[in-house]
């Protein structure tokens, strides 16, 4: 740890995202380039250490050669009103898959009903539309409430982690038609392969800094054999960067990913950001960005303190 270069960014996001008004993080910067160690304040060490040994790979290993130069990606939709979610939307520099949040802290079904008919409305006949619970709903809800979100948004590609635990999503995947993609059944559990083993997902969702890297979620696509959505932690431009990395890595890639969410950050501390341009992110501009690494100054004062602390505690627990 000691030959690494630690820089830390603290920015605002433009809207509220997971209850989260300000973002930050960690980069640290090796013989390979610049990593990031950005686990959300309530992971405890234990948990943090995956992020870690991510941010170590990005920075002292070249990342595994891509077999695709663009990655389409999907905007991201926070649970918004109707006509912030529509602003969004056509602020999405040219993607045409929406992933919106429902299910958040205070939602009700009518918000959601108006908030997917904006988001359709915006995107267009064409656009394809899928939703993040976050595990925010009990089967029953989730079994009622899937097929009027479906109505709403003119038709639904998945939903993701509409409920807690993989129980509940193996039931919920078989009374509802549409198809269901694990996230935190994956990223936060003991075994990531237990959802395909208890028939409980369609779809996998692959975060590259808790899954601890590019090589290790790599050998989790490969033995999950469900199709894979790589999404973001909601990092800066050198965290995603590690995103589209593991995304052009993989043998196949039939859905958009969730690496646009630089767009909700009201300062990415690089100098060009790692935004979508019609609709994809460029897989070499990415790999630009992770080299070059972070301008401007970093952040200081307490909270780059209780940074520096962070990774010399999880820091012993990789070594
Ligand atoms: O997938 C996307 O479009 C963006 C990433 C995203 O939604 C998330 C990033 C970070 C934390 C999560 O709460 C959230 C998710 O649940 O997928
Ligand atoms: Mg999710």
């Amino acid at each position: 740890m000691a030959d690494l270069v630690p820089w830390v960014y603290q920015t605002a996001l433009i809207t509220r995202f997971r209850g989260l008004r300000q973002r930050d993080g960690i980069l640290l910067r090796g013989d390979a380039g610049w990593g990031e160690f950005s686990p959300f304040w309530d992971y405890d060490d234990n948990e943090s250490a995956p992020w870690l040994r991510s941010a170590l790979e990005m920075a002292h290993t070249e990342a595994p050669a891509p077999v695709r130069s663009r990655i389409p990606v999907n905007v991201t939709v926070p649970a918004v009103g109707a006509q912030r979610a529509a602003q969004i939307v056509r602020g999405g520099r040219g993607c045409t898959t929406a992933k919106v949040k429902v299910a958040a802290a205070g939602d009700t079904e009518a918000a959601e009903v108006s908030r997917l008919e904006a988001v359709r409305d915006a995107l267009g006949p064409g656009g394809r539309i899928r939703i993040d619970a976050n595990g925010g709903w009990s089967p029953q809800v989730a079994i009622r409430r899937i097929p009027v979100l479906d109505r709403a948004a003119g038709g639904l590609e998945y939903v993701e982690q509409p409920c807690p635990t993989v129980e509940d999503l193996a039931y919920v995947r078989k009374h509802v038609d549409v198809p269901i993609a694990a996230d935190e059944s994956i990223r936060r559990a003991e075994d990531p392969l237990r959802v395909v083993r208890e028939h409980a997902a369609d779809i996998a969702v692959l975060k590259v800094q808790p899954l601890g890297g590019i090589r290790s979620a790599l050998r989790i696509a490969e033995q999950i054999k469900i199709p894979v959505v790589v999404s973001s932690a909601l990092e800066s431009s050198i965290g995603i960067a590690a995103g589209v990395a593991l995304a052009a890595a993989l043998p196949e890639l039939p859905f958009a990913c969730g690496l646009a969410t630089t767009l909700l950050f009201a300062h990415d501390p690089v100098a060009k950001s790692l935004v979508p341009t019609q609709g994809a992110l460029d897989v070499a501009a990415a790999l630009d960005i992770q080299r070059g690494g972070p301008t401007g100054e970093p952040a200081a004062g307490p909270r780059a303190d209780r940074w520096r602390e962070r990774l010399h505690r999880v820091g012993k627990l990789v070594e």
